[in-house]
């Protein structure tokens, strides 16, 4: 790439980030989550409403129409506030408020007024999109039903102006009525929208789980593990490595099946010996890795012993075959001074030296 280029993409890269920046009001993560969605179009609404009404106000209050030159320039400071309140509290639901209020009544004093030369009305469209955006279906189809109402008493008992500037008697009629269509239209928008957001979380809610969880013992797979350990707000926990010892045995003697149905008792037991909060994931094979949070390393060393025990003193049973079994362990703790990683690759060691001393035992540091 010649330098020209690099700076070109350079200058492309800044402007779009800080375009983003500004709209997301800084948020970077989970940009399409629905409530960072609504921060966006709120702030879009109200930096394009400041852009409209701004001139627009200026123009008035020109022409010496007072009423309506402050009535818009209120908007577009109110309009302008909220992008700040919404910068510094990321609080969509109040600068939505903000947002969708303000415009009921800057459109109903339109339509009053007749806004510049009895054009105030075609503003109006705008609104059922909004409203419907900003507070979903039901709670926008109740203020849109109301808006409508105060749109009809208005125009019929108080718009004087329809008549003096020659307008047709039907055009008020035909105001009602496109302005319904608009917001039937604008519903079904917007419930396909919502539909197909609803369905489209439930879906990545599914596969997430699925792509996280082993199929046979249902507990974490490695990866659903890895991931909690590095979200967790924990600074410090205790890794338990486990691997059932001569499991090979168990397979050839018994048969595959009889393999699966163990390592499925094996996390049977782990899931009801554990604490809440800690978790379990099958990290390979017949191998086992359990986070303990809020332990001591002796506590999280006599655990890992007791669940040694337990296993070692149950039988399992397979349609008419009697077998038992043995773990061996390898511990370590994950703190300011190990990474995880670190941390794993020591469990795995000394799960190994416990392997290498004779099977179904715990080695710690
Ligand atoms: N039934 C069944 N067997 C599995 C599964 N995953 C791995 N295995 C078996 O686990 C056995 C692991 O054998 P090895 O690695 O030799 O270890 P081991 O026999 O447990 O011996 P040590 O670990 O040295 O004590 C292999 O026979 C694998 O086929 C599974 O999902 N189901």
């Amino acid at each position: 790439m010649t330098e020209l280029n690099k700076s070109k993409s350079t200058v492309k890269n800044t402007l779009k980030s800080s375009w983003l920046t500004f709209f997301y009001v800084g948020i970077k993560d989970d940009v399409f989550s629905e409530d960072t969605r609504r921060v966006f179009i709120i702030n879009l609404f109200t930096s394009v409403g400041v852009i409209f009404t701004l001139p627009l106000s200026l123009l008035s209050l020109y022409q010496g129409k007072l009423t309506l030159g402050l009535s818009l320039f209120s908007i577009a400071v109110l309009y302008a506030l909220n992008h700040v309140y919404l910068r510094r509290t990321h609080n969509h639901s109040l600068s939505g408020n903000f947002v969708i209020y303000p415009l009921y009544i800057l459109m109903i004093y339109l339509v009053y007024s007749g806004g510049v030369n009895g054009t105030g009305h075609v503003w109006i469209y705008c609104v059922p999109a909004v409203a419907l955006f900003l507070h979903g279906m039901n709670k926008g189809l109740i203020e849109l039903s109301f808006f409508t109402l105060a749109l009809i008493i208005v125009m019929y008992f108080f718009g004087g102006h329809f008549e003096e500037l020659g307008y047709h008697e039907a055009l008020k009629s035909r105001i009602i009525f496109s302005f319904i269509v608009v917001v039937f239209l604008s519903g079904i928008y917007e419930y396909s929208i919502s539909r197909f957001n609803f369905e489209l979380k439930e879906t990545t809610n599914k596969l997430k789980l699925v792509a996280n969880t082993d199929v046979l013992t249902e507990l974490l797979n490695r990866r659903g593990m890895l991931q909690r350990l590095e979200a967790s707000s924990q600074k410090s926990f205790h890794l338990l490595l486990a691997d059932v010892d001569f499991f090979k045995r168990i397979n050839d003697e018994y048969g595959h099946d009889a393999g699966d149905y163990a390592l499925t008792e094996l996390s049977q037991i782990f899931r009801v010996s554990l604490p809440e909060n800690d978790s379990a994931a099958r990290w390979g094979g017949e191998e086992f890795l359990i986070a303990l949070c809020n332990k001591t390393e002796s506590e999280a060393f006599m655990f890992a012993e007791a669940l040694r025990q337990r296993v070692e003193a149950f039988e399992f049973v397979y349609l008419d075959h009697r077998f038992k079994l043995t773990l061996s362990f390898g511990v370590a703790t994950m703190n300011a001074t190990t990474t995880l990683r670190e941390a794993i690759t020591l469990a795995d060691n000394r799960l190994y030296q416990a392997k290498r001393s004779g099977r179904n035992q715990t080695r710690r540091a």
